[in-house]
């Protein structure tokens, strides 16, 4: 019996965050679509990873330790259950088929450079797209095979009380989800090999770890985790902090947060003549990798791990195969927030990659939430909005720290992008009160000499005269 046989003209791999916007897109412009998809549509992002652990940190940061530990982690295992629900019909089988795509559900391989084999079917399309996402990576420490461990793809089914979590791994992951099971009453040890959050402003991840303290989390860190062993029902382990004697530590659970590894393998890229580094599968600004015929976006690419990373990828991808438009995906000016309370968030160009790009023409423009009424009003002082000026006043980057961070950093996401400059960010209208008064009073600062430069006095001065 021959295999059936589909010729699209893009075929998707992969139906998470990048796959299934590339495959809405080219369906909507009427181009004929497969998406293959092994596991549960929406990946990652929907199933075990944005979506339920901010629902989770949503209960946590209503709660705040004021239920019982089985009851919080019911409410937050109920609003997990209950938001997926919600978003699923969104990336659907059904809503795909009706936006004219053909969904293969099994796992696609390649047979060579423009075939993917599916189950009992071939597909050879005129491009594919491999948007296979990312898995946690599992670092190799000594005795971990002996015993259970989390991670992101478990935690979540079933969501259930932890006494006590140990955590390792104090990146996006391990701070989310320290917190959130510390307000939902579990007992909580976070460890991590370098400081938490380590591409985050330092000042402003040290108000998270004031919180995350304050909230009763143990926090460590520069700790170099030995050995990992069985103890009892649980788990025990050995660390050193830099330069100290072993200590130990046990609990009932252990999540390991310890950042991605790109997921090809059942993909047979070599059969396709795909190259891949230890990072990810190879690609150009344009997102093509070694073969021509081949794109691949998100998080098997290795780069920065974001679902609107994924997704401005998708955008590019699709001008260019839609269109034919040259495009260059360039992630350096990409935000990124991590959802604790207080949030942290990040935007355009550290202050670091500032000062190396353009010296000392950086400026530090900075408000701080406790000069904001309406953090005040909201009982959130502790906060600030940094903000690093170029020549002219231009947005190289900014970061934040505080209430509702994530969202200020997207209006500078938008200033970033359309190249504003102070004069900009002082030139709007930010209602009041709204913590967007706190950009504008950053960029403010950016003119305080104004008033003391003599050729500026001398200009009201002339002007005066006219009445
Ligand atoms: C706990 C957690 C929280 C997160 N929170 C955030 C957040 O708040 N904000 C944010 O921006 N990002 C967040 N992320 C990151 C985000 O989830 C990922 O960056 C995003 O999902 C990547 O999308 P993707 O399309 O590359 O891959 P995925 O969404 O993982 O999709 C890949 C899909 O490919 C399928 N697949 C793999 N191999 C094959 C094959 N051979 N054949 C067929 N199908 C295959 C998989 O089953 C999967 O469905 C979080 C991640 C985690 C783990
Ligand atoms: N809010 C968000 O946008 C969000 C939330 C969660 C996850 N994510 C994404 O998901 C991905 C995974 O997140 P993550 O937190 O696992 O990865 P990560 O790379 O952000 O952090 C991993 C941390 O683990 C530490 N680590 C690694 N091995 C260790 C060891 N042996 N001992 C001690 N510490 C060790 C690292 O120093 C690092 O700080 C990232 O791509 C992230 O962008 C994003």
């Amino acid at each position: 019996m021959t295999q059936p046989l589909l010729t699209p003209d893009i075929c998707v791999i992969g139906a998470g965050s990048g796959g299934l916007s590339v495959a809405a897109g080219a369906a909507a412009f009427g181009v004929p679509v497969v998406l293959v998809e092994r596991g549960a549509m929406g990946g990652d992002c929907l199933n075990t990873g944005c979506v339920p652990s901010k629902a989770m940190l949503s209960v946590a940061r209503s709660l705040r330790g004021r239920a019982r530990m089985s009851e919080a982690f019911q409410q937050a295992a109920d609003h997990v259950a209950a938001t997926i629900a919600a978003i699923a019909p969104h990336d659907s089988v059904e809503r795909f088929e009706g936006l004219g795509v053909t969904v293969l559900k099994g796992e696609g391989r390649f047979a060579d450079p423009r075939t993917l084999v599916v189950g009992e079917t071939q597909v050879r399309a005129r491009r594919f797209v491999i948007a296979t996402g990312s898995a946690p990576r599992i670092p190799p420490i000594p005795g971990l095979e002996t015993v259970e461990v989390l991670t992101n793809e478990t935690l979540f089914s079933p969501l259930i009380p932890r006494e006590h979590l140990i955590i390792i791994g104090g990146g996006s992951i391990g701070v989310e989800m320290a917190q959130a099971h510390r307000r939902l009453g579990s007992k909580v040890t976070l460890l991590e090999g370098n400081r938490l959050l380590p591409r985050d402003d330092p000042q402003h991840v040290d108000l998270v770890r004031q919180a995350l303290i304050r909230e009763g989390v143990r926090v460590l860190e520069d700790v170099e985790i030995q050995r990992v062993m069985r103890q009892g029902g649980g788990v025990s382990l050995e660390f050193r902090k830099a330069g100290g004697d072993v200590s130990r530590v046990g609990g009932t659970d252990l999540l390991l947060a310890t950042g991605r590894r790109p997921v090809f393998d059942a993909l047979d890229l070599p059969a396709a003549g795909v190259e891949t580094h230890a990072r990810g599968i190879v690609v150009d600004g344009a997102m093509r990798t070694t073969n021509r015929r081949i794109h691949a976006i998100g998080d098997v690419t290795g780069g920065p791990g974001f679902t609107h990373a994924a997704g401005a990828q998708a955008s590019l991808l699709l001008r260019n195969l839609l269109f034919r438009l040259p495009v260059r995906y360039a992630p350096e000016g990409l935000p990124w927030v991590t959802y604790s309370s207080p949030e942290i968030a990040h935007v355009g160009f550290s202050l670091e990659e500032c000062r190396r790009r353009h010296g000392e023409a950086v400026r530090v423009l900075v408000a701080r939430y406790e000069e904001n009424d309406r953090a005040l009003a909201e009982g959130a002082d502790a906060g600030s909005v940094k903000l690093y000026a170029g020549r002219g006043g231009r947005l190289l980057g900014a970061d934040l720290v505080g209430l509702q961070a994530g969202e200020l950093a997207a209006l500078l996401s938008l200033a970033w992008s359309s190249k504003m400059k102070m004069r900009d960010l002082v030139g709007f209208v930010a209602p009041y009160p709204t913590l967007s008064e706190l950009v504008r009073r950053a960029a403010l600062s950016y003119y305080a000499d104004a008033p003391r430069k003599p050729l500026v006095r001398g200009l009201v001065r002339f002007l005066r005269r006219f009445g």
